[in-house]
């Protein structure tokens, strides 16, 4: 286990506490079409927006996906979050995520040439596609998309297995494939997306809403749960997006949707989907239901070796592009650590440097929620604008929480990792550790430590990084990290004002 799983098993102990009090029991809410009380009982948000959706499209309120609930398994509360995590990066993202790293394909016919596109008018697209690419804002096709939209929308089509950070124009790419392969004239579905969660089912079908929104002859249905359709039901739509269970009960159990028919199958978020060995399963059935000709497509941000087997049990004979990820580096930061004897005084040290140096906006790292909550209330009394990401929010509070802080609103964002993990906020020039990052085990958590002081010192920017060190442990802690990273971490003494004001110089 890497990251900061030690911090979210102490934040899960705290919610079960917390939650024991108020337990409440509910039917768990079926994941198909069939009627169910759980679900007849909350609102229903009916998505009829947009002329590719339909008045069949409605749904029920998001479920929690938050985590840090204390009565699920180790498995769930991976997949939540990471779901959750791909959510909020999704609801607080406002444009591309630039790189500079170079793409790298592996084409299955390496004797074909290798197309790339500059420009969108390239691609032959549909007059409808390109006036709704254009609508969305985009002059030019990403990194990802230069490579993947020709390889997606050639003829034949080929199968593609397509890895990116988050942010780098994945789900656009897929998008287009999709609308371009569907014939709006054939009344059945031919392209079906598969998506971890309901929310993010939702969040992809908003994109094909705005992507289609000049093809209106093109509709969209989404296979989630709470979109109860009446037996017997034969799908009119050309595109499907929805969760695994529903989708594979659409096709399987209710016939709603022909399988034999589809053209292209897209597995998003294939990272996200592994984590729940249902959502792994379901999804292969799925697969295994279309025609050998049909188009596979799966796009994941990461690549570990599970990922990789269950993305060639879905894409037979891939081509294969991969981005990766911008390096994170210590170059430009400059690090201290400041010793204290309790969190008490390390709240002393805060202040001290607070009152020598100014600091435009700092990233503040607990260990724990209560920690997190504790120093919010603590800041706060001293007159600070503080914001506080924490474990029990829903993603959206959270989103909405992240995006006051980067439009300035508050100052200083108290958070667990668990939180703010994948978050850029780029504008913090100041990153404090109030305790070290360390893995369940204890031993000093190298990668989240680059992850969290990393984001202050990009795109050139001087950053500033200080650790609190308050025992032998995290002394020792701290000694480890500087050995890893080979780079120096300077003592400051907080009590001298002098020196802190060098620090900022
Ligand atoms: N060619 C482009 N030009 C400008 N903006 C783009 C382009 N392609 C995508 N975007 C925008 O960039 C953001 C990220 O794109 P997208 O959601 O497709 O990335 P992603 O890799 O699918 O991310 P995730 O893995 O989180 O779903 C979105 O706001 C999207 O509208």
């Amino acid at each position: 286990m890497s990251t900061d799983s030690w911090a979210q098993a102490v934040d899960e102990q705290e919610a079960a506490a917390e939650s024991i009090g108020s337990l409440q029991i509910k039917d768990k809410p079926e994941e198909n079409g069939t009627a169910n009380a759980a679900l007849a009982t909350t609102a229903t948000t009916t998505t009829t927006t947009t002329s590719t959706n339909t008045a069949a499209a409605s749904a029920t309120t998001p479920a929690k996906t938050g985590g840090g609930e204390g009565d699920k398994t180790g498995e769930e509360d991976d997949k939540d979050d990471k779901a959750a995590q791909s959510l909020l990066n999704k609801l607080i993202r406002s444009n591309l995520v630039n790189t500079t790293n170079q793409v790298e394909v592996l084409q299955r016919d390496p004797n074909s040439p290798l197309y790339s596109v500059k420009s969108f008018e390239e691609l032959r697209l549909k007059p409808q596609l390109l006036q709704g690419v254009y609508a969305m804002g985009f002059n030019r096709p990403s990194k990802i998309q230069e490579n993947a939209l020709p390889m997606m929308l050639a003829e034949p089509p080929q199968n593609l297995i397509a890895q990116s950070q988050s942010g780098t124009g994945k789900t656009a790419a897929f998008v287009l494939a999709m609308l371009s392969h569907v014939d709006p004239n054939n009344k059945f579905p031919q392209a079906l997306c598969v998506s971890p969660t309901y929310e993010l089912a939702l969040q992809t079908g908003k994109v094909i809403e705005q992507m289609g929104k000049h093809y209106s002859e093109v509709k969209l249905v989404y296979a989630i749960r709470g979109n109860k359709l009446q037996r017997g039901t034969q799908l009119q739509e050309q595109v499907v997006i929805g969760t695994p269970g529903t989708m594979l009960d659409w096709c399987l159990k209710f016939k709603f949707i022909d399988p034999k028919k589809i053209k292209v199958f897209v597995l998003d978020e294939a990272d996200v989907m592994i984590a729940t060995q249902g959502h792994q399963d379901q999804s292969i059935r799925i697969q295994r239901m279309l025609p050998k000709q049909c188009q596979m497509l799966l796009f994941s941000a990461t690549f570990e070796e599970t990922v990789w087997n269950f993305a060639q049990r879905i894409v037979p004979d891939p081509n294969i592009i991969k981005l990766k990820r911008e390096e994170e580096t210590l170059d430009t930061i400059k690090q201290y650590y400041v010793l204290c004897n309790s969190k008490e005084e390390k709240f002393m040290a805060l202040c001290n440097i607070y009152g020598a140096i100014t600091i435009a906006q700092a990233m503040i790292f607990c260990h724990t929620r209560k920690t997190a909550g504790w120093l919010a209330g603590e800041l706060s009394r001293e007159g600070h604008q503080v914001a506080l990401l924490s474990g029990e929010m829903q993603v959206e509070q959270r989103a909405a929480v992240i995006d006051r802080f980067r439009d300035g609103k508050e100052k200083v964002l108290v958070t667990t990792n668990v939180c703010a993990r994948g978050i850029d906020v780029e504008q913090v020039s100041v990153v404090i550790n109030f305790d070290l990052p360390v893995d369940r085990d204890g031993n000093p958590d190298n990668e989240t430590y680059l992850h969290r002081i990393g984001r202050t010192g990009r795109f050139g920017k001087r950053g500033l990084a200080i650790n609190m060190v308050d025992s032998r442990f995290s002394m020792n802690v701290l000694n480890k990290i500087q050995d890893h990273f080979n780079k120096k971490i300077e003592k400051l003494d907080t009590d001298d004002l002098d020196e802190i004001e060098k620090i900022a110089g």
